[in-house]
C-alpha cells in the first residue's frame, strides 16, 4: 500500500496529458523529460492545484482524487518547492521557517525545528532578511520551510534549475541527506540527467504528456533507448562499499562484486556503503586488462547495447560482473577498431570516479 499511484488524463489547451505510473512512497522519484513534456502538470495534479479531467491519484492507500472525489490542496499532506523559492520578502529566514512550522498543530509535527535548520545548513542565516540571500541559500530555506510542515510527500519542481553549477553542487548533498534523515518520499522534477542519476531511486520518463518508461533509476538512466543515456554528459552510478585506504598514494578503494575503483582518500569507515558517479565520457574500453596505463580503475564487463548518439560518437551500455550497469561514450572509430558487438567481453578503463555518499 505504501506507494504513489497516478493514473490521470487531462487536457489543457492543445496539450493532452495521459499519465499512468506507480512508484514506491519512499526515497526519491524523479520525473524526467524535455521542456513541455508535462512534468509540472503532473506535480500540480498531485498537489491538487489542477483537477485532472479523469483518473485517480492515491498516496499510501489514501485517495486524493478520483472521478467523484477531490481532496483540496490544503488537506493534502505535502510540501511543494518551486523552481524559484517563493519566500516572504518582508519576513526574516527564521520567520519564514516558523510560518511553515506553525501551519500544523504541535502534536502532528514530526520534524523538530532545529533538525530541519541543521540538515539544510541554514542556522547561520536565521536572522537574515530573505532579500539578502543567494539563490542557493533561498532554495535551502524553501526546502527547510517545506520540511517543517511535516509533509508525507515532498514535491520539488526543478529546485536547482535557477542555480549555477557551483551552487548546484553545494546543495545536492543536502537533498541527498533529506530522505535518509527523515524518510519523506519526494517527487523531483528535473531535466538534468546527472542530477537525476545522483538523487533518484526511481525515475519516470515523460514525453509529450505520456509516460515512456518508469522504474529503478540505475536501469532507466542507462537504457540506451531512452533520452537520459543519450545526453553527452550521461552518467552511471555504481554501488559498493569502502574496502581500504591507501596511505602512500592517498586513495580510498571502493569494492564491488565486479571489481574495485579508487577515489581521492576520504576518512570513511571500512565496510560503509558507498556510491560513486562515473561520467560516460570518462570510460574507455580495451580488449585486455592493461597494466601499462595510468588508469587504475579497470573493470571487466560485457557489452549489452550500443547506440549512435552523433555522427561520430557511440554510447555503450556495459554490464559489470555483479550485474551493475556502466555507460561508456566512445568514438565510432574506436568501436570499429575494437570489433565491438553486443555480448563481447571487454575491460572498462575509468579515468575519473567521484564519491557521492
Ligand atoms: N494553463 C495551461 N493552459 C494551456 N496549456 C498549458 C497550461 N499549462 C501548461 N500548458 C501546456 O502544457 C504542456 C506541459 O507543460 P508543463 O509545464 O507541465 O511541462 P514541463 O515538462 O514541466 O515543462 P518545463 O520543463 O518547461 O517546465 C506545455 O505544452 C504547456 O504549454
Amino acid at each position: 500500500m505504501s506507494d504513489i499511484e497516478v493514473s490521470i488524463a487531462h487536457r489543457q489547451g492543445d496539450f493532452r496529458l495521459e499519465v499512468v505510473f506507480n512508484t514506491p512512497a519512499s526515497g526519491v522519484t524523479a520525473l524526467f523529460g524535455h521542456s513541455g513534456s508535462g512534468k509540472t502538470s503532473v506535480l500540480r495534479a498531485i498537489a491538487g492545484l489542477i483537477r485532472a479531467d479523469h483518473g485517480h491519484i492515491r498516496v499510501n492507500g489514501e485517495l486524493w482524487q478520483d472521478q467523484d472525489y477531490f481532496l483540496p490542496t490544503h488537506r493534502r499532506p505535502l510540501g511543494y518547492v518551486f523552481q524559484e523559492a517563493s519566500l516572504f520578502p518582508h519576513l526574516s529566514v527564521r520567520q519564514n521557517l516558523e510560518y511553515g512550522w506553525r501551519q500544523i498543530p504541535a502534536a502532528e509535527r514530526k520534524i523538530p525545528f532545529d533538525s530541519a535548520v541543521e540538515l539544510l545548513g541554514v542556522g547561520p542565516l536565521l536572522k537574515r532578511a530573505t532579500r539578502r540571500l543567494s539563490g542557493g541559500e533561498r532554495q535551502r530555506v524553501a526546502i527547510a520551510r517545506a520540511l517543517l510542515t511535516s509533509p508525507r510527500l515532498l514535491l520539488m519542481d526543478e529546485p536547482l534549475s535557477a542555480l549555477d553549477h557551483a551552487a548546484k553542487q553545494a546543495i545536492l548533498p543536502y537533498l541527498e541527506s533529506l530522505h535518509n534523515e527523515f524518510g519523506i518520499p519526494s517527487l523531483y522534477v528535473s531535466h538534468d540527467p546527472r542530477e537525476v542519476a545522483r538523487l533518484a531511486n526511481q525515475v519516470v520518463i515523460l514525453d509529450q504528456g505520456k509516460v515512456v518508461a518508469y522504474g529503478d533509476a540505475a536501469n532507466i538512466m542507462t537504457r540506451l533507448d531512452l533520452a537520459p543515456a543519450r545526453f553527452t554528459d550521461a552518467t552511471s552510478i555504481l554501488e559498493g562499499s569502502i574496502a581500504s585506504h591507501d596511505a602512500t598514494y592517498h586513495l580510498t578503494w571502493i569494492s564491488m562484486l565486479g571489481g574495485r575503483v579508487a577515489v581521492p582518500r576520504e576518512e570513511l569507515p571500512v565496510g560503509k556503503r558507498a556510491r560513486v558517479e562515473i561520467q560516460a565520457r570518462d570510460v574507455s574500453l580495451s580488449l585486455k586488462a592493461h597494466s601499462d596505463t595510468s588508469i587504475i580503475n579497470i573493470l571487466p564487463c560485457r557489452v549489452t547495447d550500443t547506440r549512435e548518439i552523433s555522427t561520430s560518437q557511440l554510447m555503450v551500455r556495459l554490464e559489470l560482473e555483479d550485474g551493475q550497469t556502466l555507460l561508456s561514450r566512445i568514438t565510432r572509430h574506436s568501436a570499429m577498431a575494437l570489433g565491438l558487438i553486443e555480448g563481447c567481453r571487454l575491460y572498462a578503463q575509468v579515468k575519473s570516479v567521484a564519491l557521492i555518499d
